[in-house]
């Protein structure tokens, strides 16, 4: 029998792991994870471009399978879970969400930069019409001081959110700057608290643990870690954690443990790890999916991934500038030649 939930889990490596290998994401891949998810009793299941919906293009990464038929193989599969999709305004689309609702999918995440709540309204709006449970995503969330960040997670309460996330989408959060937030968050709206952490610096689970002292209900995590950058909280360490501090998920311990061993590890191009890469996205405060494509850059130009990524970091480069990853590489390369 499952217990009382305190702490609902989404679980994100089928959207945020998409990052991490390039958008290759197969049907069997998600048929498995997500049946296995389901079977563990996980509340939410995240299926996406990496991106959101819409994201599959030359400019963020083509997907190897339309996202569809993902989002299709993971409604079919899960009985338990719902089926989460992210949306980003102005990649994805209103007949994009509504594809995925009438292919079952049941929550909408839609993201914007923190300091750009207001193009969610109608995305929403939308969801909640189309009878979604609606999540306000606030990505970068260490760009914007504490009262910013209020009044945009107030903008998404209005609009009808059920939820607004602080996302740490950089992984460069420190504790106590979560614990601000949180607090802050909770004390002034009548919504679900989230919190989305990347483990850039190794504090997503501190982080994670601090979001939930203050309030947070609704977590994020990766099932073997596999997110963009270093990956997110890593979901199954999280449910073992909370277990031992009496916190309730509802997720069985060991079939969790078991799909990150036996079914996700597999297919990892590679073990997630905190790399000379993935440290500098948490202390340059980079976008963590921009890892693999200043990755790239880096090969293509000859330089350095961590000066690309310090001086995105400088310029304050957010989602949706991904062009200037690589001019950043060109500049770098010129400059190093003269
Ligand atoms: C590009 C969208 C991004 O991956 C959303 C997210 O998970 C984050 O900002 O951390
Ligand atoms: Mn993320």
């Amino acid at each position: 029998m499952t217990n009382q939930s305190e702490i609902k889990i989404t679980e994100v490596a089928l959207r945020d792991g998409s990052h991490a290998i390039s958008h290759q994401y197969t049907v069997d891949q998600v048929t498995a994870t997500a049946k296995a998810l389901n079977e563990a009793h996980v509340p939410y299941i995240e299926v996406s471009h990496g991106d959101g919906l819409g994201g599959s293009s030359l400019q963020y990464g083509l997907s190897k399978t339309n996202e569809l038929e993902l989002i299709e193989a993971a409604v079919s599969v899960a009985d338990f879970s719902k089926i989460a999709v992210l949306l980003l305004p102005g990649i994805g689309t209103i007949e994009d969400l509504k594809e995925a609702a009438n292919l079952g999918a049941k929550m909408a995440r839609v993201a914007t930069h923190v300091t750009e709540a207001d193009v969610s309204k109608q995305h929403i709006q939308t969801a909640r019409d189309l009878g979604m449970e609606t999540v306000g995503f606030l990505m970068m969330s260490h760009m914007a001081p504490t009262d910013k960040l209020l009044e945009q997670a107030k903008l998404m309460e209005s609009y009808g959110a059920d939820t607004v996330y602080v996302v740490d989408s950089a992984g460069a959060l420190l504790p106590n700057q979560v614990k601000e937030r949180i607090k802050a968050l909770k004390q002034a709206l009548n919504i679900n608290i989230g919190f989305h952490g990347h483990n850039n610096l190794s504090l997503a689970m501190g982080n994670t643990l601090a979001a939930i002292e203050e309030g947070a209900t609704r977590i994020d995590g990766s099932i073997r870690c596999l997110g963009a950058g270093a990956g997110n909280t890593q979901t199954e360490v999280l449910v073992a954690v909370l277990e031992k501090m009496g916190i309730q998920t509802g997720i069985d311990l060991y079939k969790i443990m078991d799909i990150a061993e036996d079914i996700v590890a597999p297919y990892l191009p590679k073990p997630q790890e905190i790399n000379r890469d993935s440290l500098t996205l948490g202390y340059a405060g980079v976008y963590s999916s921009f890892l693999l494509h200043a990755n790239r850059a880096a090969e293509k130009f000859s330089v350095e991934s961590r000066d690309i990524l310090v001086e995105l970091g400088k310029r304050e480069i957010v989602g949706g500038q991904e062009d200037m990853i690589v001019d950043v590489a060109a500049e770098l390369s010129k400059a190093a030649r003269k």
